[in-house]
C-alpha cells in the first residue's frame, strides 16, 4: 500500500533521514520505534507531505506521491494524527472533528454519519461535543486527534506518538483502539516511544537509528530480539 524507497529528508543542510526504505501492506499495523531525534516524526511528516524530501520516492497504492501536496494525499486516503495532538483548543470538540472532514467530497449526511461513528468509538467525545477541546484531558485529546484524522475516511492512518503523556491504563486503551481500527480495515503506520506496547499490537515493525533503518521484522521477532529489548524495551 505504502512504499518508501531510499528516502532522504532534513532541515536546511542537516540531513535527518539518510535513505529510508519501508513498506506498509494493506491491513497491517506497522510500528516504527526509535530513540529521541532518530527521525520518526520527520518520516511521518514526509509521508503526509508536510516535510520536504530531498531524495527517494514515496508511492501509495502504486501512485508516486513524493511531490504531491498534503491535501492531495488526504484525498487519496492518507491522514495523520500529529505528535502532540495539535487540536484546536478554543474550538468545540465537534468543530475539531468537522475540520477533519474539511476537504471531504462526501455530502453533509455522510459527514454526520461519520461523526456518529466517532462518537460511538469514543463516547466521552459525544458527551463533551459542545465543550472547548482545550478543556479535555490528555487521553481525551488523543481520542479527538485520532477521531479528527478518521473524519477524512483514511485507508492509511499515520499516528505519531499517540500514547505520549498518557497514564498506562490510557496507553492500553489507545492501543486497543488502534488494533480495532486495523480490524475495521484501516491500515496503520504507528510511531511510538512506548515500544513494547506498540510492537505487541504490530504485524511488523522497524527500528530507526539516527535516520537509518537498523532492524525490521514481525512485532514478535523484534520484541524477542535481545538488542531491541536492551535499547528500547528496558528489559
Ligand atoms: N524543525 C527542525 N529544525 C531543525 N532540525 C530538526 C527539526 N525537527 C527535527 N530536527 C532534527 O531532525 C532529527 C530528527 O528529528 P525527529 O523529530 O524526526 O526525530 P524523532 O525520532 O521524531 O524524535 P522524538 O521522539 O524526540 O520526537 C533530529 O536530529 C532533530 O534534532
Amino acid at each position: 500500500m505504502l512504499r518508501i524507497e531510499d528516502l532522504r529528508s532534513g532541515y536546511g543542510r542537516i540531513e535527518a533521514l539518510h535513505g529510508i526504505t519501508i513498506e506498509v501492506n494493506a491491513g497491517e499495523i506497522v510500528t516504527l520505534v526509535g530513540g529521541n531525534g532518530a527521525g520518526k516524526t520527520t518520516l511521518l511528516k514526509a509521508v503526509s507531505g508536510v516535510q520536504p524530501v530531498s531524495g527517494g520516492r514515496i508511492t501509495f497504492e502504486g501512485a508516486d506521491i513524493t511531490q504531491a501536496t498534503p491535501h492531495k494525499r488526504v484525498a487519496l486516503g492518507i491522514s495523520q494524527s500529529p505528535e502532540g495532538r495539535q487540536i484546536f483548543g478554543p474550538l468545540s470538540v465537534e468543530d475539531n472533528l468537522r475540520l477533519g472532514a474539511y476537504r471531504s467530497s462526501q455530502g453533509s449526511a455522510a459527514v454526520e454519519a461519520d461523526l456518529q461513528k466517532i462518537y460511538a468509538m469514543f463516547p466521552i467525545l459525544a458527551e463533551r461535543r459542545k465543550n472547548p477541546a482545550g478543556g479535555l484531558s490528555g487521553g481525551q485529546q488523543q481520542m479527538l486527534a485520532i477521531g479528527r484524522a478518521l473524519m477524512s475516511r483514511p485507508r492509511l492512518l499515520l499516528l505519531d506518538e499517540p500514547s505520549m503523556g498518557l497514564a498506562p491504563i490510557l496507553v492500553d486503551q489507545i492501543l486497543e483502539t488502534i488494533a480495532s481500527l486495523r480490524d475495521q480495515g484501516v491500515t496503520v503506520f504507528l510511531v511510538e516511544q512506548n515500544a513494547f506496547a506498540a510492537l505487541s499490537i504490530a504485524d511488523r515493525g522497524y527500528v530507526i537509528e539516527t535516520g537509518e533503518i537498523a532492524k525490521e521484522g514481525t512485532g514478535k521477532d523484534l520484541i524477542a530480539d535481545p538488542a531491541v529489548r536492551e535499547a528500547y524495551l528496558g528489559v
